[in-house]
């Protein structure tokens, strides 16, 4: 019941990683492959096969050195590293500015925005590359002209120009892009993360709190509480007022249970139905069973008014606490805390319990 949570710890970020690290293992290959083809078509120096060759490895190195760990600051420094290296000297042996190698400038950002999802390193990318360019053009006459090519100085100056220009333009789009996907990537995370009708968190994301605080607890050596909140006699309220009403209460509950906890460290969710899921991280038993009690009280103090109507809200809360030291998988606690709501329930509601595990 638990593969949801699960699976969010594989998130986005990791498979980006993933994806940069497969792409630098592509472009090693995709230069390999032109270093030893290449030639069979066209006259080509040996220093092109030199600098394949240590392009194809440079490339195979940083494709073993990343790994999902990686952090996105140094991912975006090796991309950037790694296409200054492989270009700077490909450029100065074949042409420069005028070099047929030139045209990849503009590509250059776009993949910087698709594989490391940064409008930094993109620009920074972009103010390299227009740097280079105005470098190669400024030591035009002082390097050696190893294509024996003669290119008029005005021509070099405009298509110098026009591959700033498009590697401008091309960082400029790629970042309305990202700008535009991270609005809808977020949006997105929200809806997936809400449960519709309170507005509060789902069971998905609520399972997701409890797996973080879970591992935080384990690091720092603190306890932490599961609850499981469960609103008496739900079904009276649906068949004497209507689910719209019933609805109604989940809402007024929710709001209730959020506005109980502490805005950091405590997580409260809709489990499912008419149960709701709280964690309260770095907490005692006893800490955890006064706070339920507080919100029990509370949901009875203020009750639910609909027309001439005032609908007295109970629950029944069990709740089982980590112990320091023999930290129990979430799953076991959510089992624990839910036996303990049952007996809460058997012995007449509107009660907390507290498991004994
Ligand atoms: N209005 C509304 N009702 C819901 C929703 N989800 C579940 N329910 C209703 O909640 C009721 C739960 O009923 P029961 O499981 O018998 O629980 P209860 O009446 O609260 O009784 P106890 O839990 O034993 O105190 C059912 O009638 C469900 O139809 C919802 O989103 N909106």
């Amino acid at each position: 019941m638990f593969d949801v949570a699960g699976s969010d710890k594989v998130d986005t970020e990791v498979l980006r990683v993933l994806l940069a690290k497969k792409c630098m293992l592509y472009v090693a290959c995709l230069i390999a492959f032109a270093t030893v083809v290449r030639p069979m078509f066209v006259e080509q120096s040996m220093v092109f096969t030199y600098i394949g060759v240590f392009n194809s490895c440079l490339g195979l190195s940083f494709y073993f050195y990343i790994s999902p760990q990686i952090k996105k600051v140094t991912l975006s420094f090796i991309i950037i590293f790694y296409s200054l290296l492989a270009l700077v000297p490909l450029l100065v042996i074949s042409g420069g500015v005028n070099s047929q190698f030139s045209v990849i400038f503009p590509i250059i950002p776009i993949f910087i925005c698709l594989l490391v999802y940064s409008a930094k390193a993109a620009w920074l990318m972009c103010v390299m590359l227009t740097v280079l360019v105005v470098a190669l053009l400024v030591s035009e006459m002082h390097l050696p002209n190893y294509t024996e090519e003669i290119v008029s100085e005005s021509k070099t100056k405009s298509r110098a120009f026009w591959i700033v220009l498009s590697t401008i333009l091309s960082t400029i789009f790629s970042v309305e892009f990202l700008r535009i996907t991270n609005i809808y990537s977020t949006r997105l995370n929200r809806q997936a993360n809400m449960d519709v009708l309170t507005k509060i968190s789902n069971r998905r994301s609520v399972l997701k709190s409890l797996y973080q605080i879970h591992e935080r607890s384990l690091l720092e050596g603190e306890a932490y509480a599961v609850i499981m909140l469960d609103i008496d006699f739900f079904k009276r309220i649906n068949d004497q007022y209507g689910h719209s009403v019933g609805d109604q209460v989940l809402v007024h509950v929710a709001k209730i249970l959020e506005t109980s906890l502490r805005t950091k460290g405590d997580s409260v969710g809709r489990y499912g139905g008419e149960e709701f899921l709280i964690i309260l991280s770095d907490v005692t038993a006893e800490q955890a069973e006064n706070i339920a009690n507080k919100i029990l009280e509370t949901l009875e103090s203020a009750p639910f008014l609909f027309k001439d109507n005032s609908i007295t809200i109970t629950a029944t809360v069990g709740i089982c606490c980590s112990e320091v030291g023999q930290l129990s998988a979430p799953e076991t606690l959510i089992n624990h805390a839910d036996t303990a709501l049952y007996q809460g329930k058997k012995e007449g509601r509107n009660r907390v319990i507290c498991c004994q595990h």
